[in-house]
């Protein structure tokens, strides 16, 4: 794991800061030693989730850091974007617009203002029905939704905008980000992620969990994920900071390596709350493949990057006890 002692403090950007992963990271990011502004307009994050010790600017990923960085800047944590699968296939414009656009409008400011460094949120979404599991970095990229084609046309914008400009880029492509990290964690108004879902039975918020699809080719019959802690997606992060050289872009997937099918997940989430959580089969929820695993062997052989928290049941029990606390919020 990355310490404050073996690197510099940076002044950084984190958009999407006031999110999910954002807002763990711009955490992480301030203990390490670094400096945070936050950008966050709050469409679906919250005020009360940018940590303690970041500025936050409240607007768009793209226009208000533009404002800022004229002040001087040594990298932008780009996490702010629209994510449900869904949507994105009901309202596409909201992804090339919103997504898209906005990141080209973020790397233009970052030339401008010769801002070295970016990390930024791709997803396991870019590579679609994955030919084999687990999926490398060099698997073909054919995304089978909006969502998904949005963040692979912003890798390949950043392919170029880092070998003809000279930018430091990453792109971490997540795989399931799950759990909490003290007061951080997942709270969507709109949720369509499983283990919250199925925490959301254990509070009484919900009657039962539906069960996408219980006849996919493993072995329960139920949908393989590979689900990473926040916390060890944040050490990814920092790392990728301190590897980043000029003129190069390099993509990193980010998983344990490991598969939970929807019956494992569910299983665990009662072991965890004690409650009997009852679940139905309903159809396959349409464009969702089978397995999806990450191969991560680049991020452990380059980044030196290395998942601590791995365990279904530690994960499900830091989401468990995050609920519980806001729940009492
Ligand atoms: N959560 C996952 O499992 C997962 C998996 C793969 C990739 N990702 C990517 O990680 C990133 C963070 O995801 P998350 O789960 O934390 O989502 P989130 O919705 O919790 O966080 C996104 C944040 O960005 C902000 N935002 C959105 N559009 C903005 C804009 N134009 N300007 C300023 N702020 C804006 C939102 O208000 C929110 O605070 C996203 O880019 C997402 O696509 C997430
Ligand atoms: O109520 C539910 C919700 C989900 N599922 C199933 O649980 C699994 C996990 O679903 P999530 O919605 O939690 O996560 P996804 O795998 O669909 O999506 C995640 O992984 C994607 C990669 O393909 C993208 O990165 C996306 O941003 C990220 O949220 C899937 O098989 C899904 O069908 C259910 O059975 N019931």
């Amino acid at each position: 794991m990355a310490t404050a002692s073996d690197r510099k403090a940076l002044k950084l950007i984190v958009t999407g800061g006031a999110g999910y992963v954002g807002s763990v990271c711009a955490a992480r990011l301030l203990e390490a030693g670094h400096e945070v502004v936050v950008v966050d307009d709050l469409s679906t994050g919250h005020a009360d989730a940018v940590p303690d010790g970041a500025r936050f600017v409240e607007g768009d990923a793209a226009d208000a850091t533009a404002g800022l960085l004229a002040e001087g800047f040594d990298g932008v944590l780009h996490f702010a974007a629209t994510s449900l699968v869904g949507e994105s296939m009901q309202d596409p414009g909201k992804y090339w617009r919103g997504n898209v656009f906005t990141a080209i409008r973020l790397l233009d400011a970052m030339r401008e203002h010769g801002t070295p460094r970016l990390v930024f949120s791709s997803t396991a979404a870019t590579y679609g029905e994955p030919e084999r599991s687990p999926i490398p970095e060099t698997a073909p990229t054919m995304p089978t939704n909006t969502y998904g084609a949005s963040k692979l046309a912003i890798d390949h914008a950043i392919t170029s905008y880092a070998r003809a400009h000279g930018l430091a880029a990453m792109s971490l492509r997540y795989f399931n980000v799950a759990g909490a990290y003290g007061r951080y964690g997942e709270r969507h108004t709109v949720e369509t992620h499983l283990i919250p879902l199925v925490l959301q039975v254990a509070t009484g918020h919900r009657e039962q969990i539906q069960i996408f699809g219980d006849d996919y080719p493993t072995e329960d019959g139920t949908a393989i994920r590979d689900y990473i802690h926040v916390s060890d997606l944040a050490d990814a992060h920092l790392l990728a900071l301190q590897h980043a050289e000029r003129g190069v872009h390099r993509i990193y997937n980010l998983g344990n390596g490991t598969g939970f099918s929807v019956r494992q997940v569910i299983e665990a989430c009662r072991e965890v709350t004690g409650h009997a959580i009852p679940a139905a089969v309903a159809p396959r929820r349409e464009g969702d493949p089978a397995i999806l695993v990450a191969a991560s062997d680049r991020a452990r052989e380059e980044l030196g990057w290395k998942p601590e928290r791995t365990d279904l049941y530690g994960i499900v029990a830091d989401a468990w006890r995050f609920t519980q606390e806001r729940a009492q919020a």
